[in-house]
């Protein structure tokens, strides 16, 4: 839970999709040296495991030297062989309960819920550690096969203690609704990675974001 004077939401940065870890390493530095990052999730798709773990080592502590944990997309046991903070699960992935088996009760642990709030109570019942809503904006990093809308964060925050992540197509310019309705986290891949400045400046302008509509 955020304390004294953190921000009440908080950006969580997602990898592209591919990416080549020697080349990608300098950006993801250049991303968390520039502002306030909380978590990186490692999300490869059509990845061997051995890519994956290359990956892993060569990212993951670039991230948790700087005190942001390391997070793998999909892969509970990789994510606990190369020393990661935690996984993250979705509908069709790994069950919450046995990622939590293979990771132990003191890594983090979460779950996809899309759009529905049946799904986000029993990943939140379960012991999930936060729930992600998306998407809630149209995406080209993947297909995205529901869409949210901010009340559901408005209606998940103020009944539930289990901190909620949105995701999907979020950028600087869209993100104010999302902020105030009640999202702990902002899950960014494009708007990070693709911003015309540089990831950094990417970071900087999520940052001044969530801080302007924190304070509307
Ligand atoms: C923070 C966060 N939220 C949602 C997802 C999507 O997970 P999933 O539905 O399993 O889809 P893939 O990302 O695996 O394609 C996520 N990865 N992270
Ligand atoms: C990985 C992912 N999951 C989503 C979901 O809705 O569950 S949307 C998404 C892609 C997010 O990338 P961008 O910030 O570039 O839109
Ligand atoms: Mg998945």
């Amino acid at each position: 839970m955020p304390q004294g004077n953190e921000p009440t939401c908080r950006l969580y940065l997602v990898t592209p999709p591919a990416l080549e870890p020697a080349a990608f390493a300098p950006l993801l530095a250049e991303a968390l040296d520039a502002g306030d990052v909380a978590c990186v999730q490692l999300r490869l798709k059509d990845c061997s495991d051995d890519a994956i773990r290359r990956a892993c080592d060569a990212l993951r502590p670039i991230a948790q030297d700087r005190g942001v944990a390391f997070i793998l997309n999909d892969h509970p046991q990789l994510a606990r062989e190369t020393g990661c903070d935690g996984v993250h699960v979705g509908q069709k992935d790994t069950p919450y309960d046995q990622a939590r088996k293979i990771l132990g009760r003191d890594a983090i642990v979460g779950v996809t819920c899309h759009d529905s709030r049946h799904l986000a109570m029993e990943a939140g019942e379960a012991g999930a550690d936060y729930v992600a809503f998306g998407a809630f904006f149209p995406t080209s990093t993947k297909e995205a096969e529901y869409k949210a809308e901010p009340e559901l964060l408005r209606w998940w925050s103020e009944l539930m203690e289990v901190p909620c992540v949105a995701i999907g197509g979020i950028t600087p310019e869209n993100c104010g609704p999302l902020v105030k309705a009640g999202a702990d986290f902002l899950a960014v891949v494009s708007a990070v990675w693709h911003h015309p400045g540089g990831p950094g400046a990417g970071v900087k302008a999520f940052n001044t974001a969530i801080a302007e509509a924190s304070a509307d």
